[in-house]
């Protein structure tokens, strides 16, 4: 899986290569802006074909050394390039300094004020990447970028970031301010977190990633790609051997969430499903399932004696279960036969008054499902900071807070959203539904029932937690990608043999 880097990481990563002798600054610099402009051609070929104008907005940081160097590149391509610089360039660091001379030789720089007015076929973004370590506060300098972009020709290409934004946390750091945004963001040698993390994703635009002459490493988080194959597919065997689920679902008139998540979990390969709803509405669930098996559950009671049969070895609670007593007695007993499980929904809302009550009971089979509303209750401490604007950079993110909610809960949490964040107390990864892999037809109701019903499915198949939460998440991204448009959530089961198919 590809590694998004959080920015004190790429500067260790930068230093070592600088310390070892392999590469310098001035070179890093130098790919650095290659690299955005052969990007920027490449996507927009009109660019390409003959010179046009830019207007360059270079920062106080090594940012706006990038800048210099694609001001220089695109001139020497016979360009018309205007080149605006935030700040004295006697206090820029010496490789950007060096660029900034470069360039002094070739045109003018032009002192950054709010007054710029301009309207380019190009505007560079090279004031802040991944130094922004304070709030954004250049308001005019903003509002002079948003209008120099304004119109259907103007194209925006952010070096690293479009500026302001965080590049760890993905959040605007500039208070009161409009936020900035790009039609292409070029990010140097690794992605970053802020790349697919909030709200910075829409604000990049598409993101390009260029190599810079880094070696790999394996700093930084996991970004979710696709699960092998082998680990998905049926080698033969008998349906035990793909295991059992069982779905608790809830009572009359209330099941559909609960056949959902059964349906996902049969579609995903487990052996066996069962699902289990009070007596009440067997008859309504019995007309609506067939290769999904059907069993009575008033209470708590029941449960343990249908967990008496130790084949039943993943279990799915929250969709449609309803909240309170009844449901906390449920998680209770299903988390006592220590068998791999997903609590989602209602199983986590139901602790809402008493969140430790459910960490102490839970361990290390179990997955947690929260989207931010469920979060919030379980780990109010852990959302709140997220409601703040933040004062200074890196800023706390939701990679952040859903890494400390694994630690305190002990088990697997997958934080569901756009950006979806998979942690445990060893490992992180996130999968982003942005720029190639959007998926905005998952907004709809009940779809993180069927995902629910995907990870207990690959559960039931002995799979570990960590890889059932980050392989389903992927999976269903897919099956709403594949479908688009019109997406409701009975659909993204039924997508699953299409989109397992192209895997294999
Ligand atoms: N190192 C390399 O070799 C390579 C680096 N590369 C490039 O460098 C970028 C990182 O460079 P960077 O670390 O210099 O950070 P950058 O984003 O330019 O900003 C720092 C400057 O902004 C200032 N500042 C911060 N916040 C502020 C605020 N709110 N308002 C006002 N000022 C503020 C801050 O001031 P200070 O906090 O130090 O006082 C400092 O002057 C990276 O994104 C990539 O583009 C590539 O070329 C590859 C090789
Ligand atoms: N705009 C979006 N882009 C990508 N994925 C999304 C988007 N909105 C929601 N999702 C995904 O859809 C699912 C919604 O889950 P949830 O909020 O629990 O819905 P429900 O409770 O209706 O089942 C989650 O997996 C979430 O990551
Ligand atoms: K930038």
């Amino acid at each position: 899986m590809p590694r998004l880097l959080s920015a004190e990481e790429m500067r260790e990563i930068e230093s070592a290569a600088m310390d070892s002798g392999s590469v310098t600054g001035r070179a890093l610099m130098e790919r650095a802006g290659q690299g955005a402009v052969a990007a920027a051609l490449s996507r927009w070929p009109d660019l390409a074909s003959r010179a046009h104008r830019a207007v360059i907005l270079c920062g106080p940081g090594n940012n706006g050394g990038d800048g210099f160097v694609v001001a220089r590149l695109l001139a020497g391509r016979g360009w018309e390039v205007r080149v605006l610089l935030m700040g004295d360039p006697a206090g820029l660091p010496p490789d950007a300094r060096a660029n900034h001379d470069l360039w002094a030789g070739i045109g003018p720089v032009e002192e950054m004020t709010q007054a710029v007015r301009d309207k380019p076929d190009l505007v560079v973004d090279a004031i802040f990447g991944t130094g922004l370590s304070r709030p954004f506060e250049a308001e005019g300098i903003t509002a002079a970028l948003a209008d120099m972009a304004e119109g259907e020709a103007v194209r925006v290409l952010a070096l690293d970031m479009p500026s302001g934004w965080c590049s760890d946390s993905g959040r605007w750091l500039g208070e009161g301010i409009t936020p900035t945004r790009a039609n292409l963001t070029v990010a140097f040698h690794a992605a970053k977190r802020g790349h697919y993390l909030g709200d910075a994703p829409e604000a990049c635009g598409a993101l390009a990633v260029v190599e810079i002459g880094l070696d790999e490493s394996e700093a930084g988080v996991s970004l979710v790609s696709a699960p092998p194959a082998r680990r998905l597919m049926k080698q033969g065997g008998h349906k035990y051997g793909y295991g059992h689920a069982l779905i608790l679902g809830g009572g009359v008139g209330k099941g559909g969430a609960a056949r959902m998540a059964a349906r996902g979990a049969l579609r995903i390969g487990a052996g066996l499903v069962t699902l289990a709803v009070p007596g009440a509405a067997l008859q309504e669930n019995a007309a609506r399932l067939d290769a999904v098996m059907l069993t009575r559950m008033n209470d708590v009671r029941d449960l343990a004696e249908i967990l008496e049969d130790d084949r039943l070895n993943a279990l799915c609670l929250g969709p449609g279960l309803g909240h309170g007593g009844g449901t906390r007695a449920l998680v209770h007993a299903a988390l006592e036969v220590e068998r791999p499980v997903v609590l989602d929904a209602d199983a986590m809302t139901s602790f809402e008054e008493d969140p430790e009550e459910l960490f102490d009971a839970l361990h290390l089979g179990v997955v947690l499902t929260p989207h931010m509303g469920e979060f919030a209750r379980l780990f109010p401490d852990l959302a709140a900071p997220l409601k703040e604007s933040p004062e200074a950079g890196p800023a706390y993110s939701r990679l952040d807070a859903a890494r400390l909610a694994a630690e305190r809960a002990g088990c697997t949490i997958l934080l569901k959203g756009p950006d979806t964040i998979i942690a445990n107390a060893e490992s992180a990864a996130l999968h982003g539904a942005f720029y190639d892999r959007a998926a905005p037809w998952l907004a709809t109701a009940g779809a993180g029932d069927t995902l629910a019903g995907f990870i207990t499915g690959l559960l039931a198949r002995d799979d570990d937690p960590f890889f059932a939460a980050t392989a389903a998440t992927w999976l269903h991204a897919d099956c709403a990608r594949d479908f688009g448009p019109g997406l409701i959530a009975e659909d993204l089961p039924e997508r699953l043999p299409r989109v397992l198919a192209r895997l294999a």
